[in-house]
This record gives C-alpha cells, structure tokens and sequence, in this order.
C-alpha cells in the first residue's frame, strides 16, 4: 500500500530524510521517534504536501510528488493540530469537508456518535474543548471512508475513557481492512495497536519490526524473587539462566521462595537500547 525506496529529503543543505520500508494493505504501522525525528516531515511527504524529495514515496500506486486530484478521495489525515472552522458548528464542519469527496459519504450523526459527540454536532467548534476538537478532527479523517489512514498523535491530550474509544476504532478501522500510519510518542498506545514499528531518530529508521519482535529479539526478560534470610530479601536473575543461579537452585529445592515475578522489557526500554535515548 505504502512504498518507501531510498527516499531522502531536506529542509536546508543538511541531509535529512533518508529512508526505506513498505507497508502492507491492512497494516497498523507506527512511525515512532523524538521530537524532532522527522515523523511529522515523513507524514507530509506521504500526503503530498513536501512534493520536493529524491527517491520514491509511493502511497496506493501514486508517486506522492505527481499526485493527482484523486489522490485525497482514499486518505484520509488527522494532523495533531485540528483543522476546522471555529464559526461552524461540528456537524457543519463535517458537511463542508464532505462536500470536497466525490465519494459516497459516511453518515455524518454515526460518526459523531462513535466519539461521543452525538449532543455537540449542532455546538459551534469555538464552544468545543480540546479534546472535542481532537474528536472531531478524527472523525473528519473518516468521512470519506478512505483506504488509508495518517493519524498523528490521535490519543494525545485525551482522557483514559476517550482513548480508549479512539483505539477501538482504530482497531475497527483495522478489521475494516484499512491501512493506518500511526505517529506517536506513546509506547503503551504503539505495542497495543501496532504490527509494525519504525523507530525514526534524525530522519532515519533504527529499528523496524512488530513490537512483540522487537521486545524479543532486543530485550532479555527477568525473574525477581523475594525469600526469607533473618529478613526478607529480593534478587534477580535474567530468565534464561535461572539454572545458573545457585541461590535460587537452593531456594527450590528447600521450597523457600515467597514470591517470584517475571517482567519483560517493554518497548520504551528497548526503543532506549536501539537510539539511545527515551521517549516517555
Ligand atoms: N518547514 C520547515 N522548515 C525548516 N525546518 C523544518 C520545517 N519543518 C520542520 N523542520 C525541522 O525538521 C525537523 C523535524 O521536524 P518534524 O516536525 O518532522 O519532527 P517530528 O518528529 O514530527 O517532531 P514532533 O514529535 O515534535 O512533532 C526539526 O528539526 C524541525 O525543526
């Protein structure tokens, strides 16, 4: 569906973007870096909007630098900040940008509803919250029921209770058979919602893989246990090698652990091990 071969690009005489990957029809795909990667300048390219870049950059058959008028009518984007006209009320708002498909159109109320926005559509936008505006700037990406979906930051600022909805439609649009391209800095969000990850520092992948291989391939899961000697203590041992530790082997055959947990890496430690910097 997505295409990327030697794409490089730049702002200035720097070189900047330089990357390849491909991205399958159906696939949630995460675009995961610091501030600054690059994730946002990557997202433009594959929308065209940056049309000036060397190499390839091609999203369902088009090269993004030679789209046509069509091109829009199967993506679908939700940028971080919300594009919408204050005067108009939500349901206004979602009618005009409607108006700009030639396609068959969502039913604007259902959408709504599907944020919980059902008894705001006829609210002016200057009247919504913040996270009203994130709401429906997600459900106008929807609208036109398009193939592919940019989303950047779409659990961002976003209550426990809201996020959650966001990521069942997500994973809805997913079963649905669409493709989405997800920028976060959210690592709990990425490992729950991702096939794919590319760890993006400096406009270049570092890593790329589903997150369940990269925690595995990268990290090495532990063992803590707690036993009793005069006082309660607490050891670890790496989970491949616990017939190495002699304590432990000890502690077994006397049946004298008191508790025993085993923690695996999550993908914010490993995303530290591969850049060598944190994300959250
Ligand atoms: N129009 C521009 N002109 C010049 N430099 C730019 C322009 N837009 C972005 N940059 C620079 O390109 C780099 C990458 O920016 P980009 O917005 O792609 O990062 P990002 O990974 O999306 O960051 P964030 O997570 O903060 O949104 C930054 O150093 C930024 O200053």
């Amino acid at each position: 569906m997505i295409e990327v071969i030697d794409l490089s690009f730049s702002y200035n005489d720097r070189p900047f973007i330089d990357m390849n990957f491909s991205v399958k029809k159906g696939e949630i795909f995460g675009f995961l870096g610091p501030s600054g990667a690059g994730k946002s300048t990557l997202q433009k390219i594959l929308t065209g909007l940056i049309r000036s870049y060397k190499g390839n950059a091609i999203v369902n058959k088009t090269e993004c630098k030679s789209y046509k008028d069509d091109f829009y009518e199967n993506i679908g984007v939700d940028f971080e900040f919300p594009s919408l006209y204050e005067k108009l009320t939500g349901r206004e708002n979602l009618k005009f940008f409607g108006s700009l498909y030639s396609k068959k159109l969502r039913d604007v109320d259902e959408l709504l509803k599907m944020v919980g926005l059902q008894n705001d559509g006829g609210k002016k936008v200057s009247e919504y919250s913040k996270g009203m505006k994130s709401r429906l700037n997600f459900i106008k990406a929807l609208l036109h029921n398009p193939d592919i979906l940019f989303l950047d930051e779409p659990t961002s600022g976003l209550d426990p209770n809201n996020s959650r909805i966001m990521k069942n439609i997500i994973i809805n649009e997913k079963e649905k058979g669409k493709t989405i391209i997800l920028t976060t800095h959210n690592m709990v969000d990425a490992t729950e919602l991702c096939d794919k990850v590319a760890f993006i520092v400096d406009g270049n992948i570092k890593a790329l893989d589903s997150p369940h291989n990269l925690i595995m391939s990268k990290g090495a899961a532990k063992i803590k246990y707690t036993f009793m000697d005069g006082k309660e203590e607490i050891r670890e041992c790496m989970l491949g090698k616990t017939s190495e530790d002699a304590k432990l082997q000890e502690l077994i055959m006397s049946n004298r652990i008191l508790s025993i947990h085993s923690s695996e890496p999550t993908l914010n430690d490993i995303f530290a091990e591969v850049t060598g910097s944190v994300l959250q």
